[in-house]
């Protein structure tokens, strides 16, 4: 009785009962042809090709236990429409209650994401521009504090140049792999606008001392660490000075990083040759959701639960910034140029 792999293998074979060996032997072979084809690794999710609208400017995949959302502009090098905004709130709510183990955030052609879509601020409601920057503010509020609650592991998959909102949204992130032809640029100073995505708090924070120092230089991508060849120079600066400089580099200069200077000032994990990102890539995600997924929600928790409090105080402060940001002249001159630069307007 206590043999249990034995006895299973008897239960199995006297459950059979008269069945003619010929038949038997038949089963048994459509039974190992349906396994081996189960057991091929799926490719990846690949999001709509190149002008498909499948799915609209989003499309949502589930499969593997990991929720892919991608963003399908690529015509317009997936910015986010107000519509997009919403849909992907929904995606993330419904992700949180799935059986998926990560969310994804990807792009599909040659950008990851050009940020938020400037022919937004162009609707402007019956009641004026003040109306419309306030109901950008709590759609822009209630998007942020979507990924600061997110319940599971986020995942961006950078597949090429990202800016923007799409590059302050990072620091929520748990995991954010890249490919050596993406960049990280976020304009808000030429743009006249200012953080958003909780960046004013995280990148200060994330871009600390301990990652400069360990700066591996000419390291090469995907050994594990970044394919840095920035120097950095340590001279008569205290490390602190050099970790906001760093970030005020990005947000209020709107100096543009390579991949490999995203990781090294920790907003990428990971940088991969793009010629190999997408297959190591997503065989390393697969390979995560094999993790016990209870354990990887609770670990997730405690490392996340001790900040929320500070992140959503930080979002409702930039979103107030940034409703005031939008009626400026600075900020409307800058969307006017670049929507009249191809007579947009
Ligand atoms: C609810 C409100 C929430 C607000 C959240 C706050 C978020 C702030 C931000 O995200 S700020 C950053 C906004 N993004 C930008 O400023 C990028 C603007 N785009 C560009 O600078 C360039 O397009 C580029 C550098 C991304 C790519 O340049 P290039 O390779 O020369 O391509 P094109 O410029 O010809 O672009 C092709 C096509 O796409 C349109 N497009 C690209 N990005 C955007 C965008 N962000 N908004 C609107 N349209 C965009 C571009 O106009 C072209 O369209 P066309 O082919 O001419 O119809």
């Amino acid at each position: 009785m206590m043999d249990l792999v034995n006895k299973a293998k008897w239960d199995a074979w006297s459950a059979l009962g008269s069945l003619p060996k010929e038949t038997a032997r038949e089963n048994y072979v459509d039974l190992v042809s349906s396994l081996s084809a189960a057991s091929e690794p799926p490719s990846p999710a690949k999001p709509a090709a190149d002008g498909e609208q499948a799915g609209g400017d989003l499309v949502v995949t589930s499969e593997n236990h990991i929720t892919t959302i991608t963003f399908n502009r690529p015509a317009k090098k997936n910015a986010i429409t107000t519509q997009m905004y919403q849909d992907i709130m929904l995606a993330l709510q419904a992700a949180s209650k799935d059986d998926s183990v990560l969310t994804v955030l990807t792009g599909n052609g040659e950008y990851y994401c050009s940020g938020n879509d400037l022919t937004n601020f162009t609707d402007i409601p019956p009641e004026g521009p003040e109306e419309k920057a306030r109901t950008n503010a709590i759609l822009l509020r209630e998007f942020v504090d979507c990924f600061i609650d997110f319940p599971k592991p986020l995942v961006a998959v950078v597949n090429g140049p990202a800016v923007g909102i799409s590059v302050t949204l990072l620091g929520l992130f748990d995991l954010v792999y890249a490919s050596d032809r993406a960049t990280f640029h976020t304009p808000f100073g030429p743009l006249g606008l200012s953080p958003e995505g909780c960046s004013s708090y995280t990148f200060p924070k994330m871009m600390g001392p301990s990652k400069l120092s360990r700066t591996k230089v000419g390291s090469r991508a995907g050994e594990g660490g970044c394919q840095s060849q920035a120097t950095v120079s340590l001279q008569g600066r205290g490390l602190g000075q050099l970790v906001f400089l760093k970030a005020a580099e990005m947000l209020i200069f709107g100096r543009k990083l390579t991949a490999q200077e995203a990781c090294a000032q920790g907003l990428v994990t990971e940088v991969f040759p793009d010629s190999t990102f997408q297959k190591e890539v997503w065989t390393r995600l697969r390979a995560y959701t094999k993790l016990p997924p209870n354990a990887v929600r609770t670990s997730r928790e405690v490392m996340r639960s001790k900040g929320r409090e500070r992140l959503h105080a930080v979002n409702a402060e930039e979103c107030g910034a940034l409703q005031q940001r939008w009626l400026s002249e600075e900020c409307t001159s800058a969307v006017v140029r670049f929507l009249s630069r191809r007579g947009k307007l």
